[in-house]
């Protein structure tokens, strides 16, 4: 699992292990495995021409020590100071190791010498802010960092990209744009939720001992997969492996039906019943012969994909999820149709636009705050949310927060989500939490994303056909 805090948990968990440490010792662990990543990601450091934007906070402290570092090892480093204040020890350990200090007027704009730099960059490393800064670039850090941009230099972010909101992953106001985050001790919120997460580029996470009490956001793991996926034994049978009910597809939209009980066979279930037109249900066994088309008990419901909000049989729907022991899955258009009591488990799918309508926000605004919303749909709703989007966000209303750290902008095609509905289902039908349920469902629905991709551009068909074999790599790997 990837856990991710916040900075006040940070700052508490580093407080408490340098009360046990020699002063400075959590620095030097950090500038330490920063010089080795930025080694890393340059593939040589003699010769290296290094450019180090460096602000007033220990942020800065550490991007100096690593430049010492590097120094020292034959890169030709420079520092451009932000402040006139910066960590006091760092510039001395950085100019005893051979470090240039830019005294071109940085404060005053001027920056001749800075432009020279950092044309002749091959890396930059952003010690411009960390965990302390406010969102935002200031303008003169606006304008080297738009001028790194102008030359196509790579920055490497230490600990966080500067400007973004570490603990919302929100990017209210500028700033920068890294190949590569460098962080330390765990990950922070921004490293995985969009459109922070995208700012990160890949994120390298170097240890540097601290002990942390639960995580404010996880994000599965290829073995996490592993351990909660359930898979058949020698007790099984089908209606103990579980039985998935959808009530989904329309005459409008019968294809929507295919799709999810596609997405619901490749998972773990034993057994899909269709409930709907029979038109639709026709359409269904031609493709799926498996399937029994009737009613009949099921352990989930999937309900809504495929389907309009006029078209949901209300009073049906009503009955769903007024009982409580059967958990429902509300997709596209009942999210439209749930009222504001229930009693039954539910989780709800929507893609930005449809949370927007529920919680009667613009869609931009879940868009640029896609943790803070489906948060909120999950606290006061009482229900899980799913967030569909780039990067996908599974809230709960206990507060459990899952990040899809995985999705393929590929996945963004017509009947995907019903794919995933479906697969959804048949995580939650098998005796899965409904959050576990979820996050497994998201992360599956990539990794069958990312496979069927490499062979070209793909259909949400082609995510179902590659399930099985994304499932039995990770359940082999
Ligand atoms: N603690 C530890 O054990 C370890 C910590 N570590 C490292 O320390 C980092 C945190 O350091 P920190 O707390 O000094 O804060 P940091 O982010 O460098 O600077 C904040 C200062 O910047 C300023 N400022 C604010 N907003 C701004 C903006 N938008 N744009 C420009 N400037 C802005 C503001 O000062 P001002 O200029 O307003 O006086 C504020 O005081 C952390 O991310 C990690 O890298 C590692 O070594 C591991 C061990
Ligand atoms: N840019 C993106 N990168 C990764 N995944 C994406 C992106 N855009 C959409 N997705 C995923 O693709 C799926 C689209 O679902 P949805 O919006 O319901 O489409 P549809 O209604 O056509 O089935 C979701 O799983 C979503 O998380
Ligand atoms: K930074």
């Amino acid at each position: 699992m990837r856990h991710a805090y916040t900075v006040e948990q940070v700052r508490s968990a580093e407080a408490a292990l340098m009360a046990k440490l020699p002063p400075g010792t959590l620095m030097q662990r950090a500038a330490t495995g920063l010089a080795v990543a930025v080694s890393n990601f340059l593939g040589r450091t003699y010769g290296a021409n290094i450019v180090l934007l460096i602000g007033s906070g220990d942020n800065g402290g550490d991007a100096l020590y690593a430049g010492a570092r590097l120094a020292r090892r034959g890169a030709r480093v420079t520092a451009i100071l932000l402040s006139e204040k910066v960590h006091a020890a760092g510039l001395e350990a950085f100019r005893l190791a051979g470090g240039r200090v830019d005294t071109s007027d940085a404060l005053a704009g001027g920056r001749v010498g800075a432009s020279d730099d950092l044309a002749d960059a091959d890396v930059v490393l952003d010690g411009i802010v960390g965990i302390g800064g406010r969102p935002g670039l200031r303008p003169d850090a606006e304008a080297l960092v738009r001028r790194v941009e102008q030359h196509g230099v790579p920055i490497v972010a230490v600990d966080v990209p500067s400007g973004v909101d570490v603990d919302t992953g929100e990017t209210p106001e500028s700033h920068l744009n890294a190949a590569l985050t460098v962080t330390f001790g765990t990950h922070k919120i921004c490293h995985l939720v969009d459109p922070a997460a995208t700012a990160c580029g890949p994120v390298h996470l170097v240890d540097i001992g601290l002990d942390l009490p639960p995580a404010e956001v996880q994000s599965l793991q290829a073995d996490d997969v592993r351990a909660l996926y359930p898979v058949p034994h020698g007790e099984s049978d089908k209606y103990s492996r579980g039985v998935l009910g959808l009530m989904v597809g329309s005459p409008q939209y019968p294809g929507a039906a295919v799709m999810a009980t596609a997405g619901a066979l490749a998972g773990p279930v034993g057994m899909v019943r269709y409930v709907g037109s029979s038109s639709v249900g026709q359409a269904v066994l031609a493709e799926y012969p498996e399937v029994v088309v009737g009613e009949g008990r099921v352990q989930a419901w999937a309900v809504g994909s495929g389907i309009s909000t006029s078209g949901v049989d209300r009073d049906r729907f009503t009955r769903l999820i007024q009982q409580d022991d059967v958990p429902v899955i509300v997709d596209a258009g009942a999210i439209g149709a749930l009222g504001t009591k229930h009693s039954a488990r539910l989780v709800i799918t929507p893609h930005a636009g449809e949370l927007g309508q529920l919680l009667g926000v613009p869609r931009a605004e879940i868009e640029a705050g896609r943790l803070h919303y489906a948060r909120t749909a999950a606290e006061e709703r009482q229900l899980t949310v799913l967030l569909k989007g780039a990067t996908t966000v599974v809230a709960s209303p206990d507060g459990t927060t899952y990040v899809n750290p995985i999705a393929t902008p590929w996945l963004a095609t017509a009947g995907s989500g019903d794919v995933l509905a479906g697969l959804l289902g048949a995580f939650l039908a098998s005796g899965l939490d409904e959050a576990r349920a979820a996050a497994l469902a998201a992360y599956l629905h990539a990794a069958a994303g990312t496979l069927a991709s490499a062979a070209g551009p793909i259909t949400a068909m082609s995510i179902a056909h590659a399930l099985p074999a994304a499932t039995r790599h990770l359940l082999s790997s």
